[in-house]
C-alpha cells in the first residue's frame, strides 16, 4: 500500500504542520491507542487532542510503540476551561506532556476563550512564556471570535499561529475565518465532515460519484483546496486510510462554490461568547 504525503503549510512562525491531521475527540482513552497506530500506519503525522479528551495518555501509548521518530510527529493538544489562569496553565501544559509522553508540543492551543472567566489573556501570556522557553513549537487558540483574537493579538507579543474553530459545509464561519486571515492566522477545521451530517446532501454524493471518491473525501478535498488545516476524527480503520487518500483528485472551482452554497448557520457546537463549560 502506498502511504499517502500529506501537504503541509506554514505558520506564522515558520513552523510547518501537516494541512491534514487526525482528532481524537470522544475516543475513550484505551481505544485511542489502536486508532492512532492506525492512523500512522495509514501515514497521518499530526494528531489534534486535548486534556478534556482524556485520551492524551493513550495517543502517547500509540507514539512509543511506533518508531516513528518524535521530529515526524505534530503534536496538539489544549489547555481546558477549568485550568485557564497563568500559573494553573502552565501546570496544565506540564500534566499534558507526561501523559503524552514527550518533553515538547508541536502546537498548544486555548480550548474555548470562556469570556466570562476573563483569564484568556493571561492564558495566552502563559502560553507565551513557555513558547518563549521553547518547550513549544507553537502557540494558538481554539473556537476564538474575531474580539476574542483582537484582544490577544493587542496584549500579547506573539500573534497565535492558529484558530481551531468549528467548520464545515454547513457552517463556514466566514467572519472568524476572514479575522484570521487578517491577522495571519491560519484556520483549522474541527468537526470538519460535520460529525458525518452533511455527508448524505445529495450534491455531495453527485460530486463524490463524479470524481470516483466518497463523500467524505469531497469535503475534506473541499477544506484542503481553500488552505484550512483539517483534522477529521474516526475510529474506522477503512474511514481512516479513505480521509487521508485526498491527493489524486481535485475539484473545480464550481464544485467548491456547489459546496458552498450548503451554508445554513448550521452551527453544532455552543457559540463561544456562551461557552462557560
Ligand atoms: N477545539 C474544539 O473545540 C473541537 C475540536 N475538535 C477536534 O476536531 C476533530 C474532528 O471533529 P469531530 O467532532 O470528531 O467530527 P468529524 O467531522 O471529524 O466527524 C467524525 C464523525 O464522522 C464519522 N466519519 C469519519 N470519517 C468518515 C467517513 N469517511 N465516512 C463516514 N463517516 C465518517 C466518524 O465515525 P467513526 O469514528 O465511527 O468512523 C465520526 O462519527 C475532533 O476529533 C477533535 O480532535 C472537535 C470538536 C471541538
Ligand atoms: O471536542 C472539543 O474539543 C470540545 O471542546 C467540545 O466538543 C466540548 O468538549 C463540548 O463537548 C461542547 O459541548
Amino acid at each position: 500500500m502506498t502511504v499517502p504525503t500529506v501537504p503541509t503549510v506554514t505558520l506564522n512562525n515558520g513552523v510547518t504542520m501537516p494541512q491534514l491531521g487526525f482528532g481524537v475527540f470522544q475516543v475513550p482513552d484505551d481505544e485511542t491507542a489502536a486508532a492512532v497506530t492506525t492512523a500512522l500506519q495509514a501515514g497521518y503525522r499530526s494528531i489534534d487532542t486535548a486534556a478534556i479528551y482524556g485520551n492524551e495518555a493513550g495517543v502517547g501509548r500509540a507514539i512509543a510503540d511506533s518508531g516513528i521518530s518524535r521530529e515526524e510527529l505534530f503534536l496538539t493538544s489544549k489547555v481546558w476551561n477549568a485550568d485557564q489562569g497563568y500559573d494553573a496553565t502552565l501546570r496544565a501544559y506540564d500534566a499534558s506532556l507526561a501523559l503524552l509522553g514527550t518533553d515538547h508540543l508541536d502546537l498548544y492551543l486555548i480550548h474555548w476563550p470562556t469570556p466570562r472567566k476573563e483569564l484568556f489573556v493571561d492564558t495566552w501570556r502563559a502560553l507565551e512564556q513557555i513558547y518563549a522557553d521553547g518547550r513549544v513549537r507553537a502557540i494558538g487558540v481554539s473556537n476564538f471570535e474575531p474580539e476574542h483574537l483582537r484582544q490577544v493579538v493587542e496584549a500579547g507579543s506573539v500573534v497565535p499561529a492558529v484558530n481551531q474553530v468549528e467548520l464545515h459545509p454547513a457552517f463556514q464561519n466566514r467572519d472568524v475565518a476572514a479575522a484570521d486571515a487578517a491577522h495571519g492566522i491560519l484556520t483549522e477545521a474541527w468537526s470538519p465532515l460535520a460529525q458525518g451530517a452533511v455527508l448524505g446532501e445529495a450534491m455531495v454524493t453527485e460530486l463524490a460519484t463524479r470524481h470516483g471518491k466518497t463523500p467524505a473525501q469531497v469535503i475534506l478535498r473541499w477544506h484542503l483546496q481553500q488552505g484550512r488545516i483539517v483534522i477529521p476524527k474516526s475510529v474506522t480503520p477503512s474511514r481512516i486510510a479513505e480521509n487521508i487518500d485526498l491527493f489524486d483528485f481535485s475539484l473545480t472551482d464550481e464544485e467548491l462554490a456547489a459546496i458552498d452554497s450548503l451554508e445554513n448557520d448550521g452551527r453544532t457546537g455552543p457559540h463561544p461568547d456562551e461557552f462557560h463549560g
